[in-house]
Formats: C-alpha cells, structure tokens, sequence
C-alpha cells in the first residue's frame, strides 16, 4: 500500500499517531491531536481495514470521589474532626459541644467511632477509649481517599469501606484506543513520493527527499467517452456509401411537397384513401402556384383522366402536404428528363400520421431509388435488389405486390427476430407514369424503410429503439472503423 492509496484524512491520523508516539485514547482525540473524536473513529476503522492501525477496546473500572468524599478529603472526615476535638481536650468533650462544633458530621462521626469501639458516651461525655485504633483508621481512610483521588493504588477492602459510606463510587468505563501498526508507521514517515522526476529536483539533489512511485501496470487507464455518429445515422451513412457503389447518383427534395408530386404525378388518383387526413399531414399553407408545372400539369390531368376516367382537379394537386414518400424526389428528377441510363437514389424522411408502435413511427426514414434504360426489365431491377440485400447482409424474400404507380410490382422482406417484415414496394413505373414524367425508356423504382432494414441488420425488433436516449444501449454498438 502506498501514501496515495489514503485519503488525505487517513493520512493525516496516521502522522499525528506517530507524531504522538504512542496509542491514542480516543476519549481525549480532541485534546492530543486535535482530531474530534467522531472522525478520528471513523478514519481509524478505515485504517484498521487496511491493517496500519489496531483499534484496541476494553472495559476498565474506575474508583471516583463521591462529592461527599472530596469534601472529606477538604475538611475532614466526619469522625476525623470527632477525633480532633477529643485530642484537643484530652480525650473527652461533652456532647453537646462536639454536637454543636461538627454540625451535620455529627451523627456519622458519633456512629463510626462508637461501632469501632473508639469511643464511649456517659454522663452527657464522649470519651475516648481507642486512640490508636481510631487515629489508625482515619489515617487509613483519609490515605485511600487521597490516593484515590491522585490515581493510586488502594486494597479492596478500604474501596468497600469508602463505597459504603458513600465517599467514592466505582464507575465502569469503554476504553477505545488507536494504536498504529508497523506498516502504518512507515507509511506515516514514509517521504513524499512523486511521479516524475524534473531536471530541477535531479540538479538540486532534492530528489533524495522524495521516494519515486512506481508504476502500477495493472490499472485500468480512465475510461474516455469520445463522442460518436450514432449508430442509426452510420447506418444511413453506410447505405449512400452503398448505392454509391452501386453507381448511383444521390438527390434530395423537399420535405413540404406538393400533392402533384406526392400522389398525382404517381398516378394516384386523387380520391385515393391515402390522401385522407388519417395518412398524410397537412401543414397550416396556402396551395402553390401551378403555373411553373404546367407541362407535367398538363400530362398529369390527361393521364388521370384518360386512365382513371375522372375530372381531375388541379387544385388538389396544388395542395401542400409532408411528403408521404420519398418517391416524391425520384419522380421529380425522373421528370426532369435525365438522358439513359439513370442511377439516383436519395434517403430522407417521410412523414405519415400513423399510430406509433414497434414497426411504425410518423416520422421515418425511406431510400428510394429509380434506375433505367431503353430495354430495363423487371429482372434487371430484381437482381439489384438482391444484389442490394446481399450486399448489406440481409435475407431478403420477394412477393408479388401492388402500387399505383409500378407494373409489375413486388414487396420485399426481411428477417426480423423470427418474422419476415415488409421492408420494400419496388416495380417498374408504369406507361402512365413514364409518359407523366416524359421519358421514352424503362424505369425501375423503390422504396425502401430505412428504420427496418436497421432493425434486421441490428437485429433489434422495435424501431423506437433507434431513437432511444438510453447511453448504455447506444453504447452497445461496435463502431466499424
Ligand atoms: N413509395 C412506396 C414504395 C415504392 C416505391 C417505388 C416503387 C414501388 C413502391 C411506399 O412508400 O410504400
């Protein structure tokens, strides 16, 4: 054990013990060592735990003056003062006399000394009849209550004497005292160690006063808790890398979109159910101005009503909504007109007004991407999906599916825990849709959840968990590097 291994108090009893130069009675901490005695307890039962000190108890018995006796040890005692009046008046003095000239001691004093045999009463006279018997017995008692009084020995018999005439009491008393052990003493005069040595202490010689600390090779350095990308964000990071791998191009849109683009110019007609209130959130703005659309407004309106065979009514599409779907931004560039073969993908959030529960939240995250060329088909765009799945590690299961927009479409899913979640709706755009956005080739198109492709990679099964603020958890993650 070294010094520093102690806390400063510790250290200190330690030193002041040994500067004592012998055990401590606790009693009087105060007084020796200018240490209450409450901490110099507590601190000497931690340095008894690490063996440098021994706190030793025990019982003594202590013999105290009574208030009587250290009147009797002032004054003399009742019969002593007997005694020396019938000294003074050789041996006998009337009893009304030493009544009145002993007052109170009267009685005790007449009562001792006619028991012993000192003295006898007649004829009104106190009359001495054992002066060596009595001066030897005051002599007796007044010597042990002195040596009481000044810590000295005395026998058994006279305590009893004194305990019986109430001039001394016997008191039991807890000793506690502090006694430092050999290991304590050279840690309380070991020199001050240090850690480094300075060119200043080796050219002044001072190291010498010092002791140097050696090194403890088996502590463990202070764990540091750098900030990091949160799991789920490197997540996303490691998707763009991914399709940019893939030889995609990344493109973002925005959040508030225009129900042109997050429904219309999909091909959703606009009585759709998932337009309702219940699916998309409505932010509190006035609808766009369509006039900057016009010629996909116009594309849109013949397509719709040709296809689905109704009026459709711009103002509707004019309408500002959170974009439902990230597909939003790929219709967008593909409406753009990019010249063959096209590779864009983007990963952003959507928003839908759905109840939140372990596989949905309102605010999620989707990559979707579009891909196409003159003669792009259906497998061209299933065999990057499964490249895709592979790619990240993912067992992923095709199933035929539905959406307004694609033909043929397909569902994707996952392994999460021992169920298979939705975790795509991918297909070709449809004739409609292609000629919406006015391009003459194929398109393969996705949509993709990011929260739950996380949670099958992560192997997690509530996609709460991926905004969870509990650090234990988060800190679970292995960072790749
Ligand atoms: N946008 C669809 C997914 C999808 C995208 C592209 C093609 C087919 C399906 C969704 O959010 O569910």
């Amino acid at each position: 054990m070294a010094a520093e291994q102690l806390s400063p108090g510790e250290l200190e009893l330690l030193k002041k013990l040994a500067s004592l130069g012998e055990p401590l009675d606790l009693e009087k901490s105060e007084e020796l060592i200018g240490m209450p005695t409450s901490s110099a307890a507590s601190l000497a039962s931690l340095l008894e735990a690490k063996g440098l000190v021994k706190v030793d108890r025990r019982t003594v018995t202590r013999i105290l003056l009574t208030e009587r006796g250290e009147e009797a040890l002032r004054n003399g005692l009742p019969e002593e003062r007997l005694l020396e009046l019938l000294e003074a008046n050789n041996g006998s003095v009337a009893v009304d006399l030493a009544r009145s000239s002993l007052g109170n001691d009267f009685n005790i004093a007449i009562g001792v000394a006619i028991k012993a045999g000192y003295v006898k009463i007649a004829n009104g006279m106190i009359t001495l009849v054992d002066h060596e018997g009595f001066k030897a017995s005051v002599v007796n008692l007044k010597g042990g209550l002195r040596s009481i009084k000044e810590g000295g020995l005395v026998s058994e018999k006279i305590v009893d004497v004194l305990k019986g005439r109430g001039l001394v009491k016997v008191e039991q008393k807890n000793l506690v005292s502090i006694r430092l052990l050999p290991q304590g003493l050279s840690l309380a005069t070991a020199k001050p160690s240090i850690a480094k040595l300075s060119h200043e202490l080796i050219a002044t010689g001072k190291w010498r006063e010092y002791t140097l600390r050696p090194y403890d090779v088996s502590a463990e350095p202070p764990l540091r808790m750098p900030a990091r990308k949160h799991f789920f964000a490197e997540f996303i990071e490691e998707l763009k890398d991914l399709m940019k791998e893939m030889g995609f191009v990344e493109v973002s849109g925005p959040l508030v979109e225009l129900e042109l683009f997050n429904f219309d110019a999909l091909f959703q007609p606009q009585d759709h159910p998932a337009r309702e209130m219940h699916d998309t959130f409505w932010p509190d703005l006035p609808p766009a101005d369509l006039s900057d659309y016009a010629d996909i407004v116009a594309r849109v309106k013949y397509e719709h009503e040709h296809g689905w065979g109704y009026q459709w009514d711009g103002s509707v599409a004019s309408r500002r909504i959170l974009r439902s779907q990230t597909t939003a931004v790929t219709i967008r560039v593909l409406a753009s007109r990019p010249r063959p073969p096209i590779r864009f993908f983007t990963i952003d959030k959507v928003f839908r007004a759905d109840p939140v529960d372990a596989t949905h939240l309102s605010d999620f995250h989707q990559l979707d991407g579009i891909m196409g060329w003159k003669d792009f088909t259906f497998r061209d765009l299933l065999g990057f999906l499964s490249e895709f799945g592979k790619r990240l590690g993912l067992e992923l299961k095709f199933k035929p599916a539905y959406f307004p927009f694609t033909e043929p479409s397909v569902e994707g899913y996952a392994r999460i825990g021992s169920s298979m979640v939705e975790v795509f709706g991918a297909g070709l755009f449809r004739p409609e849709v292609l000629r919406i956005a006015g391009v003459d080739y194929q398109v393969g198109a996705w949509g993709m959840g990011v929260e739950r492709l996380a949670l099958a990679r992560f192997g997690l099964h509530d996609v709460r968990d991926l905004y969870s603020k509990d650090y234990d958890f988060l800190r679970s993650f292995k960072v790749e590097v």
